[in-house]
């Protein structure tokens, strides 16, 4: 618990003056003023986050929460879920979806298993297994309000080790067999959305299926009663270790001022519970895509964040946050690289 307050009492505001440099030069930069758009704020966004007018994202890193789910038991998913712990030693060989895109992008991968259901033995795996999976959250909590805070804080404690190496832009992954089920729980709960909103084909349920997956998700909520104000006991009573891990690596992030990419429909489910915890942390976020899953926009609009492109990625991992470091390092170097109308001589 000490380590998850320290962290929120560090968490502080964009910095007005970089924002307003940035902002300035942006504005005077060789282009009609807004015609780069969107990229134009985040450059904005990121001298905010970084306190430097001109920052640098050159050195990246996807973190990749691995977890499993004692809902999983209902039958809410339709791949076995051994394909976690299978998966899982993947991302430390460079061979997974998200490691194609970090490959491409220059960012390393890290992987943790903070509660796959088995074993996973390999040396290129962070083993801080909370347990063997969550409990079955349609029975009763997911997992005690202890085990929250403690996925909360390995969260910080991994992304603090990456900043610690010089990490400057960090990107959530997940991977966990039957985590839209625990993802939907949340933007339900968060929204005050009936769950058949919000519950989508996750890695390819039948349509069929869908029914079903947001009965249980309903009983989950009837039975626990999670409180949408107390982010950590929405996260204790229907959400997953993979989504406190990188809750918790969002907090990092911000804490230390450092800019965090979010991927898709897990991702934004765990930012909905950063920022339940403490709503400044909104301000350090990056989405990068919108998921296809069928709760996806509604969870950014929670947020009032929109996404930089929507392929109709749902791959979670990790991923869709790869693809988006290209766009954050592209507006750092429109700042840097384009001249100003003056300098070329140009009057408007
Ligand atoms: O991030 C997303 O938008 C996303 C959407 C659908 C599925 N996934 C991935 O698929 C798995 C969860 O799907 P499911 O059907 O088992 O709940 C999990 O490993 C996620 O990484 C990810
Ligand atoms: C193969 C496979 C890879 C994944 N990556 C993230 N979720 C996944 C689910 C499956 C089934």
């Amino acid at each position: 618990m000490e380590k998850l307050k320290q962290t929120l009492e560090k968490i502080g505001e964009l910095q007005q003056e970089a924002m307003e440099k940035t902002r300035k030069r942006v504005d005077c930069l060789i282009k009609p003023p807004g015609s780069l758009g969107r990229l134009e704020d985040l450059a904005v966004q990121l001298a905010g986050i970084t306190g430097n007018p001109y920052p640098t994202v050159d050195n990246r890193v996807i973190i990749v929460m691995s977890a499993d789910h004692g809902v999983y038991k209902e039958g809410i998913a339709p791949n076995p879920q051994i394909i976690t712990a299978i998966q899982t030693p993947n991302f430390a060989k460079g061979v997974t979806g998200v490691c194609a895109f970090a490959k491409q992008s220059g960012a390393d991968v890290v992987v943790v298993d903070i509660g796959v259901a088995v074993d996973v033995d390999h040396p290129g795996v962070i083993n801080r297994k909370i347990r063997y999976g969550t409990g079955n959250m349609a029975q009763g909590p997911a997992m005690m309000r202890e085990e929250a805070v403690q996925s909360l804080e390995i969260g910080i404690e991994i992304a603090e080790e990456q900043i610690r190496r010089g990490k400057n832009l960090i990107g959530t992954g997940e991977m966990g067999i039957g985590n839209t089920t625990p993802s939907a729980a949340i933007v339900a709960v968060m929204g005050n959305y009936d769950p058949r909103e919000v519950v989508g084909i996750g890695a390819g349920l039948p349509l069929e299926k869908l029914d079903h997956k947001a009965q249980v998700i309903r009983r989950a909520i009837e039975i626990n009663q999670p409180n949408p104000k107390d982010g950590i006991d929405v996260l204790a009573k229907v959400g997953g270790f993979e989504i406190g891990g990188m809750a918790g690596t969002m907090l990092a992030a911000a804490a230390h001022r450092v800019p965090v990419v979010i991927d898709g429909f897990i991702s934004t489910a765990a930012a909905l519970i950063a920022c339940a915890i403490e709503p400044k942390v909104k301000n350090f976020l990056i989405p990068s895509h919108c998921s296809a899953e069928k709760g996806g926009k509604a969870a950014l609009d929670l947020l009032g964040l929109q996404p930089m492109f929507d392929m109709g990625l749902r791959l979670g991992e990790g991923s869709g946050a790869a693809l988006a470091f290209h766009f954050v390092e592209a507006a750092t170097y429109m700042v840097k690289e384009m001249i100003t109308l003056e300098e070329s001589g140009i009057t408007l």
